[in-house]
């Protein structure tokens, strides 16, 4: 029995751009993370996936899965680390009937593809997993990415020890199965940590950052739901109607990220708010911001507190706000409270940056220590207590758990 985490991200510049091998810049948000917790499960022939934050929990028979095995899991296997699309299709047919909530069909494809490409038939066992996140689901920060990383770590622990950038690569696919082209800078924050500046395809591999100040920002979440899929692909739709316009603007977003990543690690706070600044005009030109995001950003200005510019795919989800030096300890309080008690929207005042994907092993704790992570994946409803997962969890959090890597 064990437990694989993963955190969420911002992308600080570069939301989008990325997509299309611009650079970009994004770090961890070390402490709202997923979680996965792997039972060995008395019940024969089953793999069983429980999703509290989506109210989702479906099991399926070895004899299910092993009809696919059969047909379709070589031709990944051959294929080493790729997306194999029969796979992917066969999965959308053959086991996600009468899953029809889109949330939970994608978390369900995600797990099923993982785990049938990354554990061999031979080694299968019946098996309880369970997902709880303390980062808000679809808002932005990366949840679909923390739960591949999560997912992938646990399956290859199954057959081996594995390594980080395999893990990556796994999880990469795992982001390919929901969204449909991902950049892969949320899976390889979610997998690293730290800061990144990150380029798909580049074959140096990401720019670790190490800015002299850290990096705290707030973040907003409005609770306004949208989908990374459908997002990005409006972006595309629009960029195929006019790529002649949208590529230079694509041009100028790598622009603000190479410079905006000079200014986070020199510690230029002035830059980095200009650029935070001209980075969601971008974004809005994109035609990706929302209302409820540009309010955000209107009482920042009007409170001239600092800079706001969405995160992630937009559309809603959640917005950074960068302070300027002249914001008062009352000014950041009264924006918050505005933003609460107004709108209903959350914030949250965090350090960016920290640990990437790591592992506990249940078996060397104490049993009443055992019984006490079990019961935090036991919850009935959507609402993770998320303080309670943290005192207990959080690596490096209070507990100080033995999590590794
Ligand atoms: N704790 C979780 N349990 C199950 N599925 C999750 C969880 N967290 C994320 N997901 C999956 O990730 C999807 C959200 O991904 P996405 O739209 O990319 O938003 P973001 O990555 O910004 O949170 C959800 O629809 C769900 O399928
Ligand atoms: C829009 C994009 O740049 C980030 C999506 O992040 P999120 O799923 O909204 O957390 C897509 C990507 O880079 O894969
Ligand atoms: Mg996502």
């Amino acid at each position: 029995m064990f437990v694989t985490s993963a955190p969420g991200k911002v992308i600080i510049f570069g939301e989008h751009s990325a997509v299309y091998n611009k650079p970009a810049v994004a770090a961890a948000a070390s402490s709202l993370r997923s979680y996965l917790l792997v039972e060995p499960v008395a019940e024969d022939q089953v793999l069983e996936l429980n999703c509290p934050n989506l109210q989702f929990a479906h099991k399926w028979s070895t004899a299910q899965l092993s009809e696919i095995t059969d047909s379709h899991v070589l031709v990944t296997e051959s294929q080493s680390v790729l997306l194999s699309n029969p796979l992917l299709h066969t999965i959308d047919t053959q086991l996600l009937s009468g899953i029809d909530n889109p949330l939970q069909r994608s978390a369900a494809q995600c797990f099923l593809y993982l785990y049938l490409s990354i554990v061999p038939s031979h080694i299968r066992s019946a098996l309880r997993c369970t997902l709880i996140s303390t980062l808000p689901v679809g808002a932005g920060l990366g949840s679909s990415a923390s739960i591949s990383v999560a997912l992938a770590h646990a399956f290859l622990k199954l057959t081996q020890v594995p390594s980080r950038d395999l893990i990556n690569q796994w999880a990469f696919v795992g982001e390919t199965c929901m969204h449909g082209t991902p950049s892969g800078i949320d899976n390889t924050i979610a997998t690293f940590g730290g800061a990144l500046q990150f380029t798909k395809n580049d074959t140096n591999g990401p720019h670790e950052l190490h800015p002299k100040k850290p990096i705290v920002a707030v973040l907003t979440y409005t609770k306004i739901p949208r989908s990374t899929r459908t997002l990005v692909s409006g972006v595309r739709d629009l960029y195929d109607s006019m790529p002649d316009i949208i590529e230079p603007l694509l041009d100028s977003m790598a622009k603000v990220a190479l410079r905006g990543s000079v200014a986070l690690e020199q510690a230029d706070l002035e830059q980095v708010l200009q650029l935070v600044r001209v980075n969601h005009g971008q974004l809005v030109a994109l035609g990706v911001s929302h209302p409820g995001l540009e309010l955000i950003r209107n009482l920042t200005t009007e409170l001239q507190i600092g800079e706001t510019k969405l995160t992630g795919a937009g559309g809603g989800g959640c917005a950074l706000t960068f302070l300027n030096e002249s914001a008062t300890t009352n000014d950041v309080e009264q924006f918050k409270d505005m933003l609460q008690e107004k709108y209903e929207y959350q914030t949250f005042e965090t350090t960016l940056g920290g640990l990437g994907c790591s592992l506990l092993e249940l078996d060397q704790l104490s049993d009443p220590r055992v019984q006490q992570i079990v019961q935090l994946f036991r919850i009935p409803g959507p609402n993770v207590v998320m303080e309670q997962v943290d005192n207990i969890l959080l690596p490096g959090g209070p507990a100080d758990l033995p999590w590794v890597f």
